[in-house]
């Protein structure tokens, strides 16, 4: 709300103003009479017919009636955060989730299933300008689709929000329109040329569809906001011809936390990939994997939770398998995707202060570990403790000599 305009309110007779409220944080209130000399001035709550005097300090303008249910908020006079605040409250509850200011498209999330996203609606929205339909994701998608078209350049559509806003959802609302519009797109040449792009732009839609499961098994968790919450960013590139047609797609990601691996939160997990090997995998795959029973098993996993409301982590893992089959992986790659996962979770239980000691039952606990993971790995296990412990080592003589070390090894 930082571009929201504090102006000051108007304090004519009946003149409506915002006043601060204990339970509403903000309700509406009618002027009764002029200010005094001192800036205090009589009100009557909307809410409760309540009379009050307040500061006109305390005070903040409001748009009339007239302004109320609005579908962009710039033609507000009074745009300040009160206002935008009620528009967006007043829309969310007449079940209407978007709203322009200017350029921007606001979204407030429901957390529930809402039938506006099919084909149809795309068709609604292909080819019509702003104004001509209420807002939706679907506008923006089409109006950066055209304006690629007339302007001959790339468009950028960024999406943002805080955590659980909806910013991975409406993404990928925004790839299914410019999918629906370019594979519909007329000015092909011919009914076969067509057909040829829609058979295309269905495999690329499948494709682009199937890899999310993939990126949510590696780079999601549940976090206290959002049990499905990205943790990269996610710039997908979508390449298109000077007609318009797709011509292929490319996801880079970035900033993945990657602290998450070595510890969470009470209520959070790291990235789901590991509970859908443990609860995924059968007994006879995790032994082969040195895949534990129990998420709390691991020192990595042991501070976090484990399970999240309502969610299956074998059948997302059945999911996950499936996509990646999809996208071309094959058994031994998969293979190794799952040895590396696996070798991710065990090194958490290397006991690095018993490396190099051979003589108590600890030492040898953290034996089996280095072997199992040199083995999942493919590696000597001693050489991959040394490349590991010699930093940790020669930490303990001096901090200069460590960072030597680590850009060496
Ligand atoms: N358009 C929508 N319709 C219905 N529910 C939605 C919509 N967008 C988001 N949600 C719900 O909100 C949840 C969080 O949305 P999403 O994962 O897109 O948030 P995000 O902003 O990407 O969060 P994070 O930054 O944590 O990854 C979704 O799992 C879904 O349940």
């Amino acid at each position: 709300m930082s571009s929201s305009v504090t102006l000051p309110a108007d304090f004519s007779n009946k003149n409506l103003v915002w006043i601060p409220n204990e339970k509403l944080a903000l309700s509406l209130a009618l002027v009764c009479g002029e200010p005094d000399s001192v800036g205090w001035v009589d009100v009557e709550s909307i809410e409760t017919g309540e009379r009050l005097r307040i500061s006109t300090d305390d005070c903040q303008k409001s748009n009339t009636a007239e302004y109320e249910n609005c579908e962009n908020m710039t033609i507000f006079p009074c745009l300040n955060e009160p206002s935008i605040l009620k528009n967006l409250k007043h829309r969310f509850v007449s079940n209407v989730f978007y709203t322009y200011s200017g350029q921007t498209c606001i979204f407030i999330n429901p957390y529930k299933h809402i039938p506006i996203y099919t084909d149809s609606i795309s068709k609604d929205y292909q080819g019509k300008k702003r104004k001509e339909m209420p807002p939706h994701i679907f506008a923006i998608a089409d109006e950066a689709y055209r304006k690629m078209i007339y302007e001959g350049k790339g468009q950028t559509i960024l999406c943002t929000g805080e955590s659980g806003a909806g910013k991975t959802e409406n993404s990928k609302k925004i790839i299914k329109h410019l999918v629906y519009v370019a594979g519909n797109r007329s000015g092909v040449d011919s009914s076969s040329t067509v057909e040829q792009n829609r058979i295309f732009m269905d495999t690329l839609e499948n494709r682009l569809i199937h890899v999310n499961p993939i990126l949510e098994a590696f780079g999601n968790s549940k976090t206290s906001k959002n049990y499905n919450s990205s943790r990269f960013g996610k710039f997908v590139k979508i390449h298109f011809d000077k007609n318009g047609l797709i011509l292929g797609a490319s996801i880079e990601t970035f900033l993945l936390e990657s602290s998450r691996i070595t510890n969470q939160e009470q209520d959070d997990r790291t990235f789901h990939i590991f509970y859908q090997m443990i609860q995924g995998l059968s007994k006879s795959q995790r032994d082969v994997l040195f895949i534990k029973d129990k998420a709390v098993d691991y020192e990595f996993l042991k501070n976090g939770c484990d399970k999240i409301p309502c969610v299956n982590d074998a059948d997302e893992y059945r999911q996950t398998l499936q996509a990646m089959l999809m996208m071309g992986l094959n058994d031994e790659q998969i293979n190794q995707i799952h040895r590396i996962a696996s070798a991710i979770l065990l090194f958490g239980d290397l006991n690095f202060s018993q490396v190099n000691k051979d003589d108590d039952q600890a030492a040898l606990v953290n034996k089996n570990v280095a072997d199992q993971i040199a083995d999942l790995l493919g590696v000597d296990a001693q050489k991959l403790i040394e490349s590991i412990l010699k930093p940790k080592i020669e930490v303990q003589g001096s901090s200069t000599h460590r960072s030597q070390t680590i850009d060496q090894t």
